[in-house]
């Protein structure tokens, strides 16, 4: 299959994994704008074309949010996007604080496509966070995920200055600093 092919195809799988779900925002826009969206700052923002890294950006959070399984994703889009997708995965099945802890402490330790993946979903939730406030989240819950995202990236620098330059800005904006 030709690489353009490819990355329909993976839209396509990930669109429909995502077909009933709704971004916690007002307007309930569709799931799939956000994995669409993290793959598109990875190509036109941090410029990647490592389709892999595309693909897996694609399918990130289709396993963490639907019943997609990790062997499901190897027999479609091969072992290397399996394990991106694996590494950006959080365990649902622990508390929330819990996750949030061990994003912070795993996120060293990550590879740099993993890591490229990462920079992306921070970068494009937290521009969500500012265009608009998820049902039910206060200010401080948000200035709370703002802080937290802080921890994680600072675990991912040295792994793409476009990326990390634009999530430094918006920490500024915030006035989140270490
Ligand atoms: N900013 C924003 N986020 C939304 C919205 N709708 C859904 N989300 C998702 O919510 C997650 C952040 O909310 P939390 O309450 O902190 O996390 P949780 O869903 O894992 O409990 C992100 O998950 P994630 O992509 O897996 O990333 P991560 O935060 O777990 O790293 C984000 O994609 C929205 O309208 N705005
Ligand atoms: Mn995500």
């Amino acid at each position: 299959m030709s690489e353009v092919a490819l990355l329909l195809e993976t839209t396509h799988f990930a669109a429909e994994k995502h077909k009933t779900q709704r971004r916690k925002d007002v307007e309930k826009t569709p799931y799939i704008n956000h994995p669409i969206g993290v793959a598109r700052i990875l190509s036109h923002e941090a410029g990647i074309s490592d389709i892999t890294v595309l693909q897996a950006a694609l399918l990130h959070d289709t396993v963490e949010d639907t019943d997609t399984t990790f062997q499901e994703i190897e027999e479609k889009f091969g072992l290397e996007v399996r394990k991106i997708v694996e590494e950006v995965t959080d365990d649902k099945s622990l508390p929330r604080l819990v996750r949030k802890r061990l994003q912070i402490q795993h996120a060293p330790h990550c590879s740099h496509k993993a890591k490229l993946v990462k920079l992306a979903d921070k970068l494009y939730n937290l521009r969500d966070l500012n265009r608009s406030t998820p049902n039910g989240w206060s200010a401080q819950r948000v200035q709370e995920y703002f802080q937290w995202a802080f921890l994680v990236v600072k675990g991912l620098r040295g792994t793409n200055p476009a990326m990390e330059q634009s999530l430094e800005q918006l920490f500024i904006q915030k006035g989140v600093t270490a």
